[in-house]
Parts: structure tokens; sequence; C-alpha cells
């Protein structure tokens, strides 16, 4: 082909300034797709098998699926109103509130706002009770402790530590830390699955209680949420949509096999033995919580105690950021300048009151946050945003460039299935 003749499918260009010049720095489809997969993985993940026992792994397999087609549309969705907005904005790089904003005006972007800070703060709180339980648990073991520490203790270490990593840590050592733990996260998630799979229960898979699966709905939401990032997915890949349009397929997928795996194989290990374990002060059976105290073997328990703190710490690390750089966002549009105490006193003290008189809030959490925020962000906005767009003249001259087929079909899709999950929510709530 002509080089005059190739097609350019990036917006524009990402440059860095080194050694007196400009050099371009794209962004590759690896570090992006790394990226997704990396926030998508957390609390959920540990949440997941307690919430889909009841239902069987075949019918939880299936939901799986379902969900995961509908994260993969809406952060299509997302894309491609990021992409549109810096195309006729002419701007490199905006966030997902902002592009609310931009398309809905004030009022939409308050109701984001608030979903968002409400999102952000509920998983901190689930990150913070279920980290804490973990490390306590871990701690009483390892030095044979008689008397089992309070739950309040473990949700207030986890802050003391991990709380003051983010407060102390330069950005370079958190990013550093995270990175090594993302690798322990890799590593004993092989092992478990190897050591699981070894000891698969085939009788699970006749277990199909189809009436139970609307109640993991809301945490598999959440499990497979990752759309607060696509923004910056585009802008590192330079508004080029065949590399986001891959960036959010592939990055999508690999967190849905891991899923996939993960829960058959947790529910795979449970024996009628330890599914007769009661514990009297929990409402939820969480199948993990008996795994860590070695029912299926001491590696067993070892390797899932890693995995869980490391999933629950890395998620922790994204969404605190996530957080603080929100709270920094309003300071700086209200000309009050906030310094880093405050800043991440706001961010981690409500969350830490919260989950220290609530330490067996860990589910309810995830299952609100999915069913009113997550629900919110993710499906009535994206959709909302598409459907006004669609109705603006510069809009529909062409010049708009989609991601996602099916046009309203698509968008009354993700529209319904939002609003079914916030009513079955609230249904839940007032037991009706
Ligand atoms: N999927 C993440 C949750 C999440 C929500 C919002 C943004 C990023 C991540 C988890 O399971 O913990």
């Amino acid at each position: 082909m002509n080089k005059k003749e190739q097609t350019v499918t990036r917006l524009f260009s990402h440059l860095k300034f080194d050694n007196n010049k400009f050099q371009h720095q794209p962004g590759s489809v690896l570090g992006n797709t790394a990226l997704i997969v990396g926030t998508t993985i957390g609390a959920g993940i540990i949440g997941l098998p307690a919430v889909t026992l009841p239902s069987g792994i075949i019918p939880s397999t299936i939901l799986l699926i379902i969900v995961w087609l509908y994260t993969l549309i809406s952060g299509l969705l997302i894309a491609e109103l990021t992409l549109n907005v810096m195309k006729f904005e002419g701007i490199s790089h905006i966030g997902l509130l902002a592009i609310i904003e931009k398309i809905l005006g004030k009022p939409g972007a308050r109701i984001a706002g608030i979903a968002y800070v409400f999102n952000h703060y509920a998983l901190l709180v689930a990150y913070m009770t279920e980290g804490g339980k973990i490390l306590t648990t871990t701690v009483d073991k390892v030095w044979e402790l008689e008397h089992i520490s309070p739950q309040w203790v473990g949700t207030v270490s986890f802050f003391l530590v991990f709380g003051s990593l983010m407060y102390w840590g330069k950005d370079r050592l958190v990013e550093r830390i995270n990175g090594i733990f993302i690798i322990i996260l890799l590593i004993t998630f092989l092992g478990l699955l190897i050591l699981g799979g070894m000891q698969f229960q085939t009788s699970q898979l006749l277990v199909q209680n189809w009436q139970s699966i609307g109640n993991a709905i809301a945490i598999i939401y959440v499990a497979m949420f990752f759309h607060s990032i696509i923004p910056l997915v585009v802008t590192q890949l330079e508004g080029d949509s065949p590399k986001i349009r891959q960036s959010i397929l592939i990055g999508s997928v690999i967190p849905l096999f891991m899923f996939l795996a993960w829960n058959a194989v947790i529910l795979g290990c449970m024996t009628p033995d330890i599914l007769s374990h009661n514990f009297a002060n929990e409402s939820v059976f969480d199948p993990l919580q008996i795994l860590r105290t070695g029912q299926s073997g001491e590696w067993f328990a070892v390797l899932l105690s890693i995995f869980s703190e490391f999933a629950i710490v890395t998620s922790f690390i994204g969404i605190t950021y996530g957080l603080a750089d929100f709270f920094q966002d309003i300071s700086i549009l209200t000309k009050s300048e906030i310094s880093r105490l405050p800043l991440y006193s706001l961010v981690l003290l409500p969350p830490l009151s919260l989950g220290t008189f609530n330490p067996n809030i860990f589910f309810h959490a995830l299952e609100y946050t999915g069913a009113f925020s997550v629900s919110i962000l993710g499906g009535i906005m994206p959709a909302l945003m598409s459907w006004k767009q669609s109705q603006t003249p510069e809009f529909t001259n062409g010049n708009y460039q989609t991601l996602v087929p099916g046009g309203k079909i698509t968008l009354i899709f993700i529209m319904v299935g939002a609003l079914f999950l916030i009513c079955r929510q609230i249904l839940v709530i007032y037991q009706f």
C-alpha cells in the first residue's frame, strides 16, 4: 500500500518531552489490557463464591457469562462516548464524570458524583472489613492465639497498615508494591486452581437452583466492573479505536475466565462436611472463610488467604487513589486547596468508622454498590448519554465513531438491566 493511502487510526499523539525534543509515546494494548485486568480483580472475586453457592456451578456460570456480556457492551459504550467527546471537543484527556457533565449537564453530573462517592466508600468499607478479617485470622493462626481477636481489631489494623502506606508512600513506591502484589496474586491464583482442581467434587455439578441466582447478580456486577478507568485507557491509546476495542475485549475476557475457573473450583471443593458448617454470627455462609481454616488442606488455606488479601489490597490502592483524585478535583473546582492529611482523612476515616461498627458488612457493602452505584455509572449513565447524543445533529452527521452495534435496542437492554437490578434490591431491602 502506498504510504499516503494508509489510514490514520489515532486521534492524537501522546508526546513526552525528553532530551530536548518531543517523543511519541503510544500506550500499548498489552499495558492497557493489564490495567483493566488489574482493576477488575478485587473484592468482587472474594465475595463471589458465597453468593453463587446456593444456585450451583452451572447456573452461576451462565449468569457470569451474561453479566460479562453486559459489562463488555456498557464498557465499549463508555469508550465510544469518551472517544467522540474528545474528538468533537479537541481534547486529549477527560474523566468519566466530566463526560457525563458535558452530555447530561449539571443534574446528571451530580447524580453520577453521588454514585461515584457511594461506590468508592462502599468498596473501601468492604476492603477494610474483609481485608482486616483475613489479617486477624492469619495472625491468630500463625501465633496460635487462643482468644480470637474481635473483628474490629482487624478492620483497624488493615487501616493502619495500608492506610499508612497510601498516606506516606510516594506514588512510585505504591506503584512498585502494587506490581509485586499483582504478581503474588497471579501465582497464588494458579496454585489454587491446581490444588482445588485436584479435589473437585463432580457431584457439585448436579446442584442447580435457578431461583437463587438473582441474589448473585449485584455482586457479580461489582466483580466485573472496571468502567471508571475506561477514559484513561482511551487517552493512553490515543483514541485509536481498534486498539481500545481490543484492550477492553481482552481485558474483560481474561477476568471472565478467571471468575469461571475460580467459581467452579471453589464450589467444587464443597464437601457435605464443609457445607454442614455453621457460623453463628454470620448472615452469609462464606465457603472461603471455611476453606481458609484448612478444610481442604493447609496449603490450600495458605494460598487462599494470600490470594484474598492481595486481591483486596490491590483494589484498595486503586480505589483510594480514585476517591482522593475525585476530592482533589472538587477542591480545585471550588478553589479551596486541600492538603494531604485532610484529604486522606476524608477518604479513609468514614469507611473506617462504618467498618469498625459493622464488621460483617462486607457482603451488604458489595451488594449495595452493585445495585445502587455500579448500575448507575456503568448502566444508566452510558445508555442515557448515548441516547441523548443520537438525537443531536452534530453526532448524527456521519462523523460519530461507533464501537457498539445495535443502536437503540442495545441502549434499552443496558437500561432495563440496570433498572432491574435497582428495583430488585429495593424489593429485597423492604422484603416484599
Ligand atoms: N471490580 C472491582 C471493583 C471496582 C469498582 C470500581 C472501579 C474499579 C473496580 C472489585 O471487584 O473489587
